[in-house]
């Protein structure tokens, strides 16, 4: 099969790494410079260095039509804000495509009806006529890169799509399971990076092991509920990318997501935060969005509602827990069965 991966960050690099040793993959680069020295070096030094590249994986910058030309597949490895021009980039191609981003963009306007889109949502809007779909999961791009076991998901309404993905990325290390389910699969991967946020913050003022598996199972609901809203299935938040990833993404070191959190919790400003980590923490900009998309759905999500005020400035981590933990009693509400009253609470 023929692969292109858009964007050489460290999970398009690490995606591209995997296929590479089955497939005939080009890895494009927006910026010509870092394609150049990838080249010459046959190492990502700047977002997954130690990783030597196969021989076999062409980099390429510069034309995308050119790069991607024949190709069975595209995978698109950028981050969420840059999807929309990706896919209308995409237009016309006959390839499949697939995207790899976990969040929700920013609504495009400040005007009270407007709110931000999951990746599927974008697809309907601008491409619709594309093959498309999601490969998400509970997956560090460092431990896929050095070959370990991992199980991703690929969702998409079109079975096609879905066959694609396995056989693009299903081998001995890395299990693909596919799933229609593309509305579970993204809320999950997009809800676990705030809810990250939250745990690392948890962690880093060491609250206990106690106070981070609450807030993990309490976070599943408020995944679960929202998800419920918007069209997904319950069943979905408690496989790979629902419960899987909230787990791998909150408690794992390597998260990104998680070490805002840390980091908040040890006086950093955000913006230090931020900039130390050198990748895209997708929590910190689709925290805003998912809580204003939950308030019109009349959904509660009080855990992502103190990720926002926290990144907002508006409360001290300190302020932010007691928020959570001072609440009013309520009865354990269980995702499903929620769904089915107006106004869910947890
Ligand atoms: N790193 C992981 O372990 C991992 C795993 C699964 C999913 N993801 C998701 O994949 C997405 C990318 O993550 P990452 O870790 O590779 O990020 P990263 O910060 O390591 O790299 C982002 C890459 O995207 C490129 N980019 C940004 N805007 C672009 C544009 N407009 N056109 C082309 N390229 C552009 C950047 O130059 C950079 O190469 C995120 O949504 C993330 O949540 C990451
Ligand atoms: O490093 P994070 O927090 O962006 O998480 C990476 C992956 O999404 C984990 O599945």
């Amino acid at each position: 099969m023929k692969i292109c991966v858009h964007g050489a960050g460290a999970w398009g690099t690490a995606v591209a790494v995997n296929a590479a040793a089955r497939h005939e993959v080009t890895l494009w680069a927006r910026d010509a410079a870092q394609a150049d020295a990838m080249s010459a070096a046959r190492e990502n030094t700047r977002y997954l260095p130690g990783l030597a590249l196969p021989a076999s994986l062409a980099v390429r910058a510069g034309d995308i039509g050119q790069a991607q030309a024949g190709a069975d597949l595209v995978i698109v490895a950028t981050p969420m804000a840059a999807l929309r021009e990706q896919l209308i980039a995409l237009r016309g191609t006959t390839a499949a495509v697939a995207w790899l981003c976990k969040g929700v963009e920013p609504a495009l306007d400040a005007s009270p009806a407007s709110f931000g889109l999951l990746a599927h949502e974008i697809w309907a809007q601008v491409a619709p006529d594309l093959r498309a779909g999601v490969l998400s999961g509970p997956s560090f791009a460092q431990e896929v890169a050095e070959g370990r076991p991992t199980a991703l998901v690929a969702a998409s309404p079109h079975a096609a799509v879905r066959d694609t993905l396995v056989d693009a990325f299903h081998g001995p290390a890395l299990r693909v399971y596919a799933n229609e389910d593309i509305v579970g699969v993204e809320v999950g991967g997009a809800v676990k990076n705030v809810l990250a946020i939250a745990t690392g913050l948890c962690d880093g003022l060491a609250l206990g092991l106690n106070a981070r598996a609450a807030l993990i199972t309490r976070g599943l609901a408020e995944m679960t509920r929202f998800g419920l809203a918007l069209g997904a299935r319950a069943e979905t938040f408690m496989g790979l990318s629902g419960l899987g990833d909230l787990v791998l993404t909150s408690t794992g070191d390597l998260s990104r997501n998680r070490k805002v959190g840390l980091l908040l919790a040890q006086g950093r400003t955000l913006a230090q935060a931020v900039d130390s980590l050198g990748h895209v923490a997708e929590g910190v900009y689709c925290a805003r969005t998912v809580v204003q998309r939950a308030r019109g759905l009349g959904i509660e999500m009080p855990i992502a509602e103190g990720v926002v005020a926290l990144l907002d400035g508006r409360v001290s981590p300190q302020d932010a827990v007691a928020a959570l933990t001072g609440r009013d009693p309520v009865p354990e509400s269980v995702p499903p069965g929620a769904a089915a009253s107006p106004r869910h609470s947890s």
